[in-house]
């Protein structure tokens, strides 16, 4: 072997300043103690309760601070040497399948899966070694007609994206990110000309989906529309599946006379009788269908909203796998979730910039980060369950289908039953093989349980963002998204799966702290709803919680407050954010501990005690323009039509500390006494005061606004109403 055969086709840098880190991480450790010390040892004569629960509070926030550590100590930065790759393995690049999942034609437009659909078959990669499958658990006729539309633009499509190298390949994002000013003469009258083709599909599906049929002429051109015939419901039919471009056909070409990716629709049987596992069942079927048709040694998920942003990223994640020293230990390569709909200030703080940028980069430091469901490469024989040991290598060349006289027809119909509702019966599948079941974050629990068969896992972050998705628009969208989330990962924490039941001596302790600090979001409601609640409430009483003004025990106080808020502040600049991003996030960072997450605990009890099931709420991927417009200017959006319960505790907490502080401020007004308010209970006015401060957009929204987005009015009136009787009972009394 010469020396450049034996390069590494991947290098991983430790993060730097990480001893400054830790020094400013034992400094805090010393404030925090500190703190619980003095409510230890200050304990007063009176309300020892109320003391007694700000000490749990404190004890939480001190551990669950503790576990976010594990998060910072160990960050470390990959990248990847393609030409090396290219170099010694151009001509023996393993099979890439990808899988699209959709789910609800209306929530999920056909015209962007599609657009999804064809990012990802135009990757820069032999085509004959890719296939593209996509599962519609909507089994949406319009939805299978806008990809039989799909696969003939994409012979338009991907010769176009080669020939002039753009980027990126999802037409929509293309188009609306490209002026033809800026183009070469030859190069600006190719793109017209394929735009056109792409608005009359456009026009086609549009037409289609308003209709809600396909037109007779369309139902003609292709034979696998005869399988909506016995369609009962999207809930109750029989297998669709269509490969539409065979890649076995040396028939199947663009119009350069090049090749073209396989691509497959599949909508897997579903009955009322059977349950369906919601989207792990559907990339378990995937699995399945796709041995049978590409067998690709490598497999690509992403969500249907998240096309691909970077044509090299399959190039990438296989420096991962084939370097041949440390490849043979990865499972998967996991991709961040970046998102193109975002404003400048995250109203939501939809982009989770911290966890990619910092947390996900701690992760790989000890082992290596969860797989998060969309931007994630495996390699198939360890998602379907194969364990780790040190002398096995990636055998990715014997994953080859031997091609057979078989027609594409043929071989539908023999590999349909992989794909019906009772195949899994009595198997394995979404137990030890697969993706597994039960939970509504399949992806957390399956990534986990690979990492504890031996499996490490890679977090790649290039420059060049991979994916991009859709972000949710609305408050609500984001709480309940965070709810299914923070109740998924509970449940894990809880079953036997868990990062502490089964990670404990399987992955690195440091990879169990970072998984438990998503797994126990949940269990941060409690201490932040007392945090944002009696602290206020004795303020208006007058009964002082913290130190005084003059006590030396503010110091550990003051220094644990500002000290990490001055570096949470500094890591979200650092991360990319905005000043005005960072304070919307401390805001939502709030409101999903106080309603998301105290909701997911609810649910996830009442599951164990047996009262109900959880559920997927799909995500919403589209909103009208009245909402659009808000979002855009970073109106926050409640829906005035919206009575959602998460609101009501919202509004009610936000009434509490308003009520407080203007109570207090009446009472140092009218009865003077300033000097010792301050003197006893500063920092509860100060937290107080900043509990206000972040609640004015829903001030707003609640007595101000005009528009659909402002809040409910009964909401509003109920909450008022409680919040106000709470006040005045604990004033009394
Ligand atoms: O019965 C179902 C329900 C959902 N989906 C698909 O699953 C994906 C994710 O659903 P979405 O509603 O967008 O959920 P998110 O919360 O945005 O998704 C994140 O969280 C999920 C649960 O952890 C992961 O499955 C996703 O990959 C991850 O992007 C979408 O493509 C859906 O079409 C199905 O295929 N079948
Ligand atoms: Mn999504």
């Amino acid at each position: 072997m010469d020396s450049f055969a034996a390069a590494p086709l991947f290098e991983t840098k430790k993060a730097k300043g990480s001893s400054i880190y830790k020094l400013f991480s034992a400094s805090l450790s010393v404030g925090i103690v500190s703190i619980l010390i003095y409510r230890a040892t200050q304990i007063p004569e009176n309300r020892r309760i109320v003391w007694i629960g700000m000490f749990g509070a404190e004890l939480w926030f001190a551990f669950y601070w503790f576990l976010t550590q594990s998060h910072r100590l160990n960050r470390v930065y990959r990248r990847t040497f393609k030409d090396r790759l290219s170099q010694r393995y151009e001509d023996d690049l393993p099979g890439v399948d990808v899988f699209v999942c959709t789910a609800d034609p209306v929530i999920e437009p056909p015209m962007m899966v599609i657009n999804t659909v064809l990012s990802v078959m135009a990757y820069s990669y032999p085509p004959e070694k890719l296939a593209v499958y996509l599962s519609d658990d909507g089994g949406s006729e319009i939805t299978f007609y806008a990809l039989l539309e799909a696969s003939r633009f994409a012979k338009h499509w991907i010769p176009y994206c080669k020939k002039f190298n753009i980027e990126p390949r999802s037409p929509d994002a293309y188009f609306s990110s490209s002026e033809y000013s800026e183009l070469e003469a030859s190069q600006a009258k190719h793109m017209a000309s394929i735009k056109k083709l792409y608005q009359e599909m456009e026009n086609r599906i549009e037409l289609a989906k308003k209709l809600k049929r396909v037109s007779k002429d369309a139902l003609l051109q292709h034979r696998g529309f005869s399988s909506w015939d016995s369609f009962v419901s999207p809930k109750d039919h029989d297998t669709v599946m269509q490969i539409l471009i065979d890649g076995r056909d040396p028939e199947a070409k663009d119009i350069e006379g090049c090749r073209l990716p396989t691509l497959v629709y599949l909508a897997r049987e579903k009955r009322p009788q059977h349950f369906h596992n919601f989207k792990a069942g559907a990339m378990n079927a995937l699995i399945r269908v796709s041995s049978e048709i590409s067998n690709g040694a490598v497999i690509l998920n992403v969500d249907c909203d998240m096309y691909s942003n970077n044509s090299q990223s399959i190039r990438d994640a296989l420096c991962f796998f084939l370097d041949e020293e440390k490849g043979n230990e990865i499972a998967f390569v996991q991709f961040p979730q970046n998102f193109h709909n975002l404003t400048k200030n995250e109203l939501y703080g939809g982009s989770m910039r911290v966890v990619s940028n910092v947390e996900f980069h701690g992760l790989d430091g000890y082992g290596g980060p969860m797989y998060i469901g969309t931007g994630c490469f495996h390699r198939r024989d360890t998602l379907c369950g194969r364990k780790f040991t040190k002398e096995s290598t990636f055998e990715w060349k014997q994953n080859t289908i031997s091609t057979t006289a078989e027609t594409t027809v043929e071989l539908e119909e023999r590999i349909k039953q992989l794909a019906s509702s009772t195949f899994e019966k009595n198997t394995q599948w979404g137990n030890e093989t697969g993706l597994k079941y039960g939970c509504p974050v399949e992806d957390v629990i399956t990534g986990l349980t690979i990492q504890c068969r031996g499996w490490k896992s890679v977090y790649y972050n290039p420059e060049r963002k991979g994916f991009l998705g859709v972000n949710g628009t609305t408050l609500d969208q984001t709480l309940v998204m965070h709810k299914r989330w923070s109740e998924g990962d509970l449940q894990i924490f809880l079953s036997k799966y868990g990062p502490f039941s089964n990670g404990l001596g399987k992955i690195n302790i440091g990879l169990v702290m970072g998984y438990c600090v998503y797994c126990l979001w949940s269990i941060n409601c409690f201490a932040t709803l007392y945090y944002s609640i009696v602290p206020s409430v004795y303020l208006l009483k007058g009964v002082p919680l913290f130190p005084q003004v003059s006590s030396m025990w503010l110091i550990p106080f003051t220094y644990v407050i500002f000290a990490e808020h001055a570096y949470s502040f500094a890591e979200y600049l650092f991360s990319g954010g905005t000043v005005l991003g960072w304070w919307n996030e401390q805001r939502m960072w709030l409101y999903k501990r106080t309603t998301s997450y105290l909701f997911a605990f609810i649910d996830t009890l009442s599951t164990y005690l047996g009262y109900s099931n959880s559920g997927f709420v799909i995500s919403a991927k589209v909103s009208n323009e009245d909402v659009m417009e808000r979002y855009e200017q970073e109106r926050m959006e409640f829906g005035a039509d919206i009575s959602s319960p998460m609101f009501a505790v919202l509004t009610f907490l936000a009434m509490v500390n308003l009520f407080c502080l203007i109570g207090v401020s009446v009472r140092v007004i009218w009865r003077g006494g300033f000097e010792l308010v301050f003197r006893n209970m500063g920092l509860q006015v100060l937290l107080c005061g900043v509990l206000v401060l972040i609640n004015l957009p829903l001030y707003d929204a609640a007595f101000f606004r005009r528009d659909k987005g402002k809040l409910n009015g009964s909401v509003t009136i109920k909450s008022v109403f409680l919040a106000l009787s709470l006040c005045t009972l604990y004033f009394l009394v």
